[in-house]
């Protein structure tokens, strides 16, 4: 039976370092989109490249910097990257089709039921989604800024079997290639880990933004979606065929046999924070390793101003992020009882339960410490 799956490509496999658009190898992974859609599978293509491709027309002589720029060498790109996929997939017979996409679109549910039924439909028409950023409208605090976490979103919300995340290198290794000579390849990944993490480096060109470590972070959404997902590289006539069944030159990330159901995902990956809580380091251990619920007394500090169902992003003392759950309390109430027990809460306070965060609602969003398996 036709799988469907996501394919992600990024802006160092599409542009030069000095900008503007390669067009051949845009023809060349439409060839193997190709050869997979022909072979019964739905495919979406996430890809990168409109600043890269755009900026060059603009006049700017390197990669912009500044917000605006990008997001005007964003809007001169991406019809380019439209032009020349449209051109590549017609020669297959292939319709493409574009949707420009910014966090909203995730976090809101109105919004992301229209998006899903679009792509629904396009994919029942048998033509292939091309998804990108809306660089153009997304600002600062709402940005992907890199494509691998927008991929991995897509992944978990058209309940892709399988996310392929294209690069220039041929998969994770135990170090940047590019800076440690003796790196070797992480063939498979079952579990995430901090140490992983740590061997994930930034990008390694000019053109590309959020490098391996973004990779990792997009591993986290789509395994925790209950997407696998394969990071590596594609160059020649074959390669995506031969990463789909598995004999890819890349690495292999298992999807999590502790895969969210909807509404964690929801809450963990896809919801905007209203606001902060600091705990201490009891409450951490509670929340991290023993399962529980967050209570008032490991609470230290609130900040922004949220109310009962909101969803909080919760950070231990020293700033690092454990998770984010859904608050029963609104921001003036858990600084009115912060540090308290709950027996005091409940006198203070007109709540039903003193649970500020219920273990139900709550997901733990950082990455376990031990090693992850790789050989
Ligand atoms: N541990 C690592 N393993 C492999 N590549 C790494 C690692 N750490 C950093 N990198 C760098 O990440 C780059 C790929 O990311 P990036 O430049 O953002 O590409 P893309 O545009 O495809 O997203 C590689 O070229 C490499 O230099
Ligand atoms: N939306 C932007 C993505 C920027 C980018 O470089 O992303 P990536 O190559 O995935 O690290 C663009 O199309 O230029």
């Amino acid at each position: 039976m036709g799988k469907r799956i996501v394919v992600k490509i990024g802006s160092s496999s599409l542009t030069a370092e000095e900008g503007g658009l390669n067009r051949n190898q845009v023809r060349f992974y439409a060839d193997e989109i190709a050869s997979l859609h022909a072979a019964g599978h739905q495919v979406l293509l996430v890809t990168s490249g409109a600043i890269a491709a755009g900026f060059r027309q603009l006049g700017y002589a390197s990669r912009p910097k500044l917000v605006h720029e990008k997001q005007a060498a964003a809007a001169v790109g991406q019809a380019l990257l439209m032009q020349a996929y449209q051109e590549a997939f017609n020669a297959s017979g292939i319709t493409a089709a574009q949707i420009l996409l910014t966090r909203p679109d995730f976090s809101n549910r109105g919004r992301s039921q229209n998006a899903t039924r679009t792509i629904e439909e396009l994919l029942k028409q048998r033509a292939v989604p091309i998804i990108n950023e809306n660089d153009t409208v997304a600002v600062d605090e709402i940005k992907f800024g890199e494509n691998d976490g927008l991929s991995a979103l897509v992944a978990t919300l058209v309940k892709a079997d399988g996310l392929y995340i294209l690069t220039d290198m041929d998969g994770v290794y135990t170090g940047d290639p590019r800076k440690t000579p003796d790196a070797v390849r992480i063939e498979r990944v079952e579990v995430l880990s901090d140490e992983l993490y740590r061997m994930a480096g930034g990008a390694g060109s000019a053109v590309g933004t959020g490098g391996m470590r973004s990779k990792i972070e997009a591993a986290r959404i789509a395994m925790r979606g209950g997407v696998p997902l394969f990071v590596g590289r594609v160059a020649e006539s074959g390669d995506l065929a031969a990463a789909f069944s598995g004999t890819g030159k890349g690495t292999y990330f298992a999807s999590s046999s502790s895969a969210l159901s909807a509404k964690k995902h929801w809450v963990g990956f896809l919801s905007v924070p209203q606001g902060r809580l600091v705990v201490d380091d009891g409450a951490e251990e509670a929340l991290l390793s023993r399962g529980r619920s967050l209570l008032p007394a490991g609470v230290r500090l609130a900040e922004g101003d949220f109310h009962p169902g909101d969803v909080v992003e919760v950070v231990n003392a020293g700033g690092r992020v454990l998770g984010r759950g859904v608050t029963h309390f609104s921001a003036w109430q858990v600084t009115a009882v912060a540090g308290m027990s709950s027996e005091e809460t409940l006198k203070r306070l007109d709540v039903p339960r003193a649970e500020v965060i219920h273990r139900d609602e709550w997901v733990a969003t950082s990455l376990a410490k031990e090693a992850s398996s790789h050989e």
